[in-house]
């Protein structure tokens, strides 16, 4: 598996999570399993579906801190790359689902923050009472969760420019809100191409319903990497 193309595997039927797997893996860095899919199937059906493709597991873990570091030591006999928990949490959150990833030791996940969600705009932000615009939001969660030790963020491609120039090149950023110019945007609100994203500095793209949607899941998924690479 190589490149900078994260398959969002989006289902809950484990049989067209295992076909989905086999067909786009080839053409992704990796692949997402998320709560449709885990909630249903848990790590019996993470470990079928995988079949060994390196996996970013999304369970976007927000809790009290002791419930996430107890949650992700559970996921860690599972061995996800990347794993995601919201920085909406809080500091003290971040630094406990770090710190129970760290006794994984060499084998563990990366812990990414979830800023702002891609579905948010400003209006929809306002009304949870977060005003100033969801760049001086996913700027401010950006450095608690990073500040607590979270390996990358969770953002959409309007906010990669303010991410790097704060922090440099060292977070990952994984960006989903993905769509092709023209394209139904769905439930997303912050959207880019995956072309701009890249251009933009994402270290991964997030695709979900572009390519688990398309006629030819393979070849939708080709395609995008082959645009990116
Ligand atoms: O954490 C995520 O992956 C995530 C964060 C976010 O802010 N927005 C977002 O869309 N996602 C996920 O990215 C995928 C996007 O799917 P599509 O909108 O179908 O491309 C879904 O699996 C979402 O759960």
């Amino acid at each position: 598996m190589t490149g900078r193309l994260i398959a969002a595997i989006d289902t809950p039927e484990l049989p067209h999570a295992r076909d989905l797997v086999r067909e786009v893996a080839p053409h992704c860095g990796l692949v997402k399993l998320g709560l449709e899919f885990f909630l249903r199937h848990g790590p019996g059906g993470y470990r079928d579906a995988a079949h060994g493709a390196d996996v970013f597991l999304d369970l976007k873990l927000h809790d009290i801190p002791n419930t996430v570091a107890g949650a992700v030591r559970s996921i860690l006999p599972l061995a996800p790359r990347l794993m995601t928990v919201h920085a909406g949490g809080g500091a003290k959150m971040v630094a406990a689902a770090a710190e129970a990833a760290a006794t994984a030791g060499e084998a563990r996940p990366k812990i990414l923050a979830v800023t702002v969600l891609t579905s948010f705009d400003a209006a929809g932000l306002a009304e949870t009472g977060v005003s100033g615009g969801t760049s001086q939001q996913v700027l401010r969660l950006a450095r608690l969760a990073l500040g607590a030790g979270a390996d990358g963020l969770v953002c959409s491609a309007h906010e990669i420019a303010v991410l790097r120039d704060a922090f440099g090149e060292r977070p990952l950023l994984v960006v989903p809100g993905i769509r092709p110019a023209g394209a139904a945007l769905g439930d997303q609100a912050r959207v880019m191409t995956a072309e701009q994203a890249v251009e933009a500095g994402a270290d991964y793209i997030v695709v979900g319903r572009p390519i688990t949607g398309a006629a030819n899941p393979g070849v939708a998924a080709a395609a995008i990497a082959a645009s990116i690479a």
